[in-house]
């Protein structure tokens, strides 16, 4: 058996999004930016697209703009407001725990001489509003807090967020890569002013996403050129994967309430299966404000990497936030930033769900991971001392 339980890190693309995209691969290959009517059908298809995002965040069209993805939204969002903002102020405020995109770009903005400061989160990966607030300063020109946390699944308190964001009139960024096509994000009710977004995460092609910027945001280009989206974001746009998004997207919140059930259904199972038969298992992450695809355990006494191989080795693709996985030295910084100890940071192991599995695919995994888990316990000086000691 196979068994896919990544798809936080990717998600294939669903048939009725090829079937959207294959006619502009094939047949439909002017320039949007022609005037001519080959130009015109693939400028109206990326319109149809920019409604179709739109619609799903209650946002307009024409506070959509398309990127290379959902690392690129959060690359513009924070360093196209940073440069915009300068001569009001230079502080930023983010978490610990987001995403690369974000935390290299905060890291390169503090080499420029701008100052960001990292809010810790608690052992459940939530961020206390009242310390967002102690941390704001005259010269705070932006926030930047995700949404959903790819890792551990944690989602924000993002309401509140926003209205201290609003009430000292600082800007407000969320990388909402994981959390959209899994919760519902209302741009009427919520006063976010840039929302970044990715396809790839909810059945879409890859590279390709979207940076949601409010009307009236002042916010400079990243990428200079042309005159694409609105004179914003130059380069001949990505027509096929702009389609197969906004068809993505339209799918996805079309089936929402279905999706979102099935996925919390599993999930549970999944992660009471596991807590039930194999002890000596940490939860990682808010119980409950968390996305309803993520799992996300560490199993003292052992290796990430190991656990990692071994269940590909029985056909189930997992992953983990330990360092051999993800070609880094560290460990996962969302882990420690947990409070997590280096050990069980690497004995974690991240299972996220998707529309594919079923029940008889969770089933399978309990079935193969406990004896996984022994095994690789059995090996482990640390767990010997332990028996040890219990004798
Ligand atoms: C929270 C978060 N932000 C940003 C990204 C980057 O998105 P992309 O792969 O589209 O560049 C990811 C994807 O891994 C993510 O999970
Ligand atoms: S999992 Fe291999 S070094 Fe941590």
């Amino acid at each position: 058996m196979k068994v896919y339980l990544d798809y936080s890190a990717t998600t294939p693309v669903k048939p009725e999004v090829f079937n959207a995209m294959t006619p502009y691969l094939r047949d439909y290959y002017g320039n949007p930016s022609s005037l001519h009517s080959y130009g015109r059908e693939n400028k109206k298809a990326i319109d149809t697209a920019r409604d179709q995002i739109a619609q799903t965040l209650k946002a307009k069209p024409e506070e959509i703009f398309f990127t290379g993805g959902g690392s690129e939204a959060d690359n513009w969002a924070i360093k196209g407001t940073a440069e915009a903002l300068k001569n009001k102020g230079r502080h930023i405020i983010t978490t610990s725990i987001e995403h690369h995109a974000v935390l290299h770009t905060c890291q390169h903005l503090e080499k420029q001489g701008y100052e960001v400061t990292y809010l810790p989160v608690n052992e459940e990966g939530i961020i206390s509003v009242e310390e967002l607030k102690s941390h704001l300063r005259e010269d705070t020109i932006l926030i930047t807090i995700m949404y959903a946390n790819n890792e551990i699944g944690t989602i924000q308190p993002i309401q509140e967020i926003a209205a201290i964001a609003k009430e000292h009139k600082v800007l407000f960024h969320t990388d909402a890569v994981q959390a959209y096509g899994h919760l519902e994000i209302n741009t009427q009710d919520l006063p976010v002013d840039m929302i970044s977004i990715s396809a790839h995460k909810l059945y879409g092609p890859k590279g390709v996403g979207a940076l949601y910027i409010r009307k009236g945001t002042r916010i400079h280009n990243l990428i200079h050129g042309g005159a694409q989206e609105r004179k914003k974001r130059a380069g001949t746009e990505n027509i096929a994967g702009i389609v197969g998004f906004g068809k993505a997207a339209e799918l996805a919140y079309g089936q929402l309430t279905e999706h979102v059930n099935h996925l919390t259904e599993l999930r549970d199972y999944l992660l009471e299966g596991i807590q039930q038969k194999i002890p000596y298992t940490r939860l990682n992450g808010h119980r409950q404000k968390r996305l309803p695809n993520n799992v996300n355990v560490s199993f003292e006494f052992i290796e990430g990497e190991s656990m990692l191989l071994s269940l590909d080795m029985v056909g189930i693709a997992a992953s983990s936030g330990s360092a051999c996985t993800s070609g880094s030295l560290d460990p996962s910084h969302v882990l420690l930033s947990l409070g997590l100890s280096h050990e069980m940071a690497h004995g974690s192991l991240r299972l996220t769900l998707g529309d594919q599995n079923t029940k008889e695919e969770i089933d399978y995994v309990l079935e193969q991971l406990p004896p996984i888990v022994q095994r690789l316990r059995d090996m482990s000086p640390l767990y010997e001392n332990l028996k040890e000691g219990a004798r």
